[in-house]
């Protein structure tokens, strides 16, 4: 097949020909953070402001940008690890966690900017009349506005975050949801995203997968995740995907 050479990175195209097309597919399911928008720097500014509360020192974007994927508990918990054992951890959660909240719906979407192509590559797939579900870990109530606030909020016929089932990516069931809600089969559907979690989930649901390569992964390489491909952008996931 011929890749549209439009909004590629450089040797982002020489890259995406070596990827294999999925075909007969219907639906796809994308990751917000780290994957449509570069969140990361509200993430910093959150957590420092909620650490300046209780007087501990700030940590660097990277590392916090390395605790983002497995929802807020699971980052306040990161966060807190930095300077307590387990225990301590348990004791200071629930006000470090109700800090962050307050600091992080505060500043939503202040300092998150969308990656490249990521309008036109959904464009794309509206245009080619799949079907698109998001599916964050970040809690509705920061999705929701965040999204609405950054143009991403129309593409999608349904928005789930990581508070909407009793368990979250990189459990399947919120992709198998979609699944249902969808009348699709699995295999119909393409999960989109930057960490182990979202290809985890796909996996264990029986969808294909692809990876971007630019999001946050956990602080590790995502060239170690199991997927169907890692595509520069979501522009060059649209090129490679066909009903
Ligand atoms: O908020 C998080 O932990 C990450 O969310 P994501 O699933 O959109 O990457
Ligand atoms: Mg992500």
């Amino acid at each position: 097949m011929t890749l549209r050479a439009a909004g590629l990175p450089p040797h982002a195209e020489e890259q995406a020909r070596e990827l294999k097309p999925l075909t007969g597919i219907a639906a796809v399911i994308i990751d917000l953070d780290g994957t449509m928008l570069d969140t990361a720097p509200d993430f910093h500014v959150a957590i420092n402001r909620m650490r300046a509360d209780f007087e501990w020192a700030p940590l660097s974007l990277q590392t916090i940008s390395s605790f983002v994927g497995k929802g807020s508990e699971n980052l306040i918990r990161r966060v807190l690890s930095v300077d307590y054992a387990d225990a301590k951890v348990e004791l200071h959660f629930d006000a470090a966690l109700a800090a962050y909240q307050r600091h992080y719906l505060s500043i939503n979407g202040h300092y998150a900017t969308l990656y490249p192509d990521v309008i036109t590559g959904l464009q794309q797939m509206q245009e080619m009349g799949l079907r698109m579900a998001c599916v964050t870990n970040k809690p509705v109530a920061f999705a929701l506005p965040l999204m609405e606030a950054t143009g991403l909020s129309r593409f999608f016929e349904v928005i789930y975050g990581g508070d909407s089932f009793s368990r979250k990516k990189p459990d399947p069931l919120p992709f198998l949801e979609v699944c249902r809600l969808f009348n699709l089969q699995p295999a119909q559907i393409v999960a989109i995203g930057d960490s182990s979690n979202d290809s985890e989930a796909g996996r264990a649901a029986g969808c294909k997968v692809l990876n971007v390569p630019y999001g946050y992964n956990h602080g590790q390489p995502i060239q170690n995740v199991d997927s169907d491909g890692i595509v520069p952008t979501l522009l060059c996931a649209a090129n490679l995907i066909s009903l």
